[in-house]
């Protein structure tokens, strides 16, 4: 066996997962304690009779600046500085029930292949299909009370939502996030006051939504395919939630616009369209213009026949190609529709957006207007703020928001230290070198743009590390105590103790066969090179996660990987030495390549040559593939452990799964 996992019992999550402070909002708001069950829909009764208990908790617990007492499995605590630290207690019993529901889940996956014609039967199309569903759960008038912020577009939708959700929270509303996809744990997707859905939470909504559905099923009306059956699982949530909670539904779009199961919700409070590129063509179209009219789908007609207010939209600054159809759409629709600034930093008074990147400018700055829009509509606005309107300051809870919103795998930096001296009492100090995870899970060529600018400015900073926040973490061997007070990790100081490391620039890439490596690769070779970051290698491994199946974060890793098809990364090997090496041939060797569950290249591969790739350096292969990302990790922590004076900075990136994957195998 190559590979030791070191199971820990203590994870690490940040303040920046977006804990807000009840006390702020306790002093802006009654909360509503008291509520009547009579206007339920049949099948809430049981998720609120669940939630009542726990009610108490919270409710107490508010008052003690804590959010989540107890909860089966965990307990989370809020301490002063916005950290929170997850005492993971397993609990086995729920932990095979959830598997057990991931697996039901996972029957929901469909074969088909995106932009095929819909196989999955039935007699009504997508969005009727939702609409009847809605009603099996009797979710179709509660979700009109739901004041939701819908939001569409190619890059950035994630992020926007996860800066309005922590805005409004921080403004004092409760709040439901649903994001899409999740990189570890299913319930990622669905966030309630900035925290993710807890497992009994889920297997509670997730079981009450299954039975009723497989009831009501008929020839014509299936089961929903797996998107469809998340979508309807968060309405179920979020309506289930604002008994008392849930003032704001901050929704993310799958796929598309005018036809993703999302697009169910008639009556948005605002929309928001985020910067628009060239993805999903198999369902969208291949033009600028015809994937605009896709995310446009979105905006609601106002209609002064129907008594249906008008519904605001905004968007980023976009192509004219894009920007002609949006606003051509608004026009039709008499939709009030206006372009958001990206956000000035000026106007962050010196606090640092919470996530990284200059693209996260454009994200904020959406986020700012519909939020602001949100308040508006929803009559808060003044209440909140009183007279200061029309103020160019940005309120103190915007500010929070924008500084403490957390989605995990954008630009997000994980320092590996289980291999590292000062988090080891026996191990002396400068024993190994450094591996820092660089994770981002850009997988269109808008995106691999931006995350090699921030992957390039972020490896500069890293050169001179100083106290850094916990938003750039390790998870490996951290207990409490690692993390201080101040939400600053001890290991950043250690750090500083050994400046002259030599770093060097490792790519780990892995996209779905459906995207275009020939056009992602050389993109981010690119950009990268254009502010003088270049890869010393580029490490090509399979995903471990498949779109067959839904993991938890306590699946399994299989660590079989024998027979498995390394095809497509050597293909993209085979891309990445000609762009590095111009036309001529590289030579690759294949003695390390080919079917080997063992056969992993030699370390020495990442630190044999000092000078970094580049077209000079004629037909020196510069790249392998890797058999798995277990052994990869394992490969890696070895280098480092091998030469102190090496800082490894290894950018993952290209899928999402890949990230996920990382992310996962790091945590344990
Ligand atoms: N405004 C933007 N412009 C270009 N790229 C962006 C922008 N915002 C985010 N990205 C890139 O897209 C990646 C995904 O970001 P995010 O999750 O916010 O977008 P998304 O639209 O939800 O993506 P997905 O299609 O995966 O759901 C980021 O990691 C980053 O590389
Ligand atoms: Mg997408
Ligand atoms: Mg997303």
């Amino acid at each position: 066996m190559l590979l030791m996992l070191v199971p820990t019992n203590t994870a690490i999550k940040c303040g920046v997962f977006g804990v807000s402070n009840f006390s702020k909002r306790d002093r802006q708001f009654s909360i509503r304690t008291t509520w009547s069950f009579s206007c339920l829909p049949a099948s809430l009764d049981a998720c609120d009779l669940a939630r009542n208990s726990e009610l108490q908790s919270i409710t107490s617990g508010r008052n003690k600046g804590f959010r989540y007492m107890k909860m089966s499995s965990q307990v989370l605590e809020k301490t002063d500085n916005n950290v929170v630290i997850e005492d993971y207690q397993p609990d086995l019993a729920l932990s095979s029930s959830y598997e057990n529901a991931m697996e039901t889940l996972s029957t929901l996956i469909t074969r088909q292949k995106r932009g095929e014609p819909s196989n999955i039967g039935g007699t009504y199309g997508k969005l009727e299909r939702m609409s009847m569903y809605l009603k099996i759960l009797g979710l179709e008038e509660h979700l009109v009370k739901l004041k939701i912020i819908h939001v569409a577009g190619t890059k950035g939708k994630g992020s926007t939502c996860t800066f309005c959700e922590a805005i409004l929270r921080e403004c004092g509303f409760r709040t439901g996030l649903f994001t899409s996809p999740h990189l570890v744990d299913v319930r990622e997707r669905f966030r309630v006051d900035g925290l993710e859905i807890t497992e009994d939470k889920f297997l509670h909504y997730f079981w009450d939504c299954w039975n009723l559905l497989k009831e009501n099923v008929t020839d014509a009306l299936p089961m929903p395919p797996l998107f469809q059956f998340l979508t309807v699982l968060a309405f179920k949530i979020f309506v289930c939630e604002q008994v008392g909670y849930v003032d704001v539904a901050v929704i993310e779009v799958g796929l598309g616009g005018i036809r993703d199961s999302t697009n169910v919700i008639k009556e948005p409070a605002v929309c928001g369209i985020t910067s628009l590129g060239m993805d999903h063509m198999e369902v969208l179209g291949n033009t600028l213009s015809k994937i605009a009219l896709h995310k446009a789908g979105i905006l609601k007609l106002m209609s002064f026949l129907l008594l249906k207010p008008e519904i605001p939209a905004f968007t980023v600054p976009q192509l004219s190609e894009a920007m002609d159809v949006l606003q051509e759409r608004a026009i039709e629709l008499s939709v009030p529709f206006k372009v958001a600034d990206p956000l000035d930093d000026e106007k962050l008074k010196g606090l640092k957006l919470s996530l990284s990147g200059d693209h996260q400018f454009i994200n904020a700055g959406l986020a700012v207007s519909l939020c602001k829009s949100w308040l508006r509509r929803t009559g808060n606005w003044e209440k909140i703020f009183h007279n200061d309107s029309e103020v160019s300051d940005l309120p103190d809870a915007f500010l929070r928001g924008l500084s403490t919103a957390h989605i995990s795998g954008r630009a997000q930096i994980v320092h590996d230290i289980s291999s590292m001296s000062c988090f080891s009492s026996e191990v002396t100090e400068s024993s190994s070198g450094d591996l820092i995870f660089y994770l981002d899970g850009a997988h269109s060529p808008e995106s691999m743009e931006a995350c090699a600018q921030w992957f390039s400015s972020a490896v500069k900073e890293n050169k001179n590390p100083s106290l850094s926040p916990a938003s750039t973490f390790s998870f490996s061997k951290i207990r409490n105590m690692e993390v201080q007070r101040n939400g600053y990790i001890r290991q950043e100081k250690e750090e500083i103790k050994q400046p002259n490391k030599i770093s060097k620039q490792i790519l780990l890439f892995n996209c779905m066969e459906v995207r275009d490596p020939q056009v992602l690769l050389p993109r981010l070779v690119r950009t990268c090179a254009s502010s003088g970051t270049h890869f010393s290698k580029a490490l090509f491994v399979p995903s471990i996660s498949t779109y067959n199946k839904v993991t938890s974060r306590s699946s399994a890793i299989p660590l079989d990987i024998s027979g498995k098809d390394l095809s497509w990364q050597f293909s993209l090997q085979r891309l990445w030495e000609r762009i590095i090496h111009g036309a001529a041939d590289p030579v690759l060797d294949k003695s390390f390549q080919m079917d080997g569950v063992e056969t992993l290249p030699p370390r020495e591969l990442l630190y044999e040559d000092a000078s970094p790739c580049s077209p000079a350096d004629k037909c020196v292969a510069c790249s392998a593939v890797m058999p798995s990302l277990p052994l990869t990790i394992k490969w890696l922590r070895d280098c480092v452990k091998e030469n102190p004076s090496l800082r490894l900075q290894v950018l993952v990136t290209g899928s999402l799964h890949l990230v996920g994957d990382v992310l996962k195998l790091l945590k344990r």
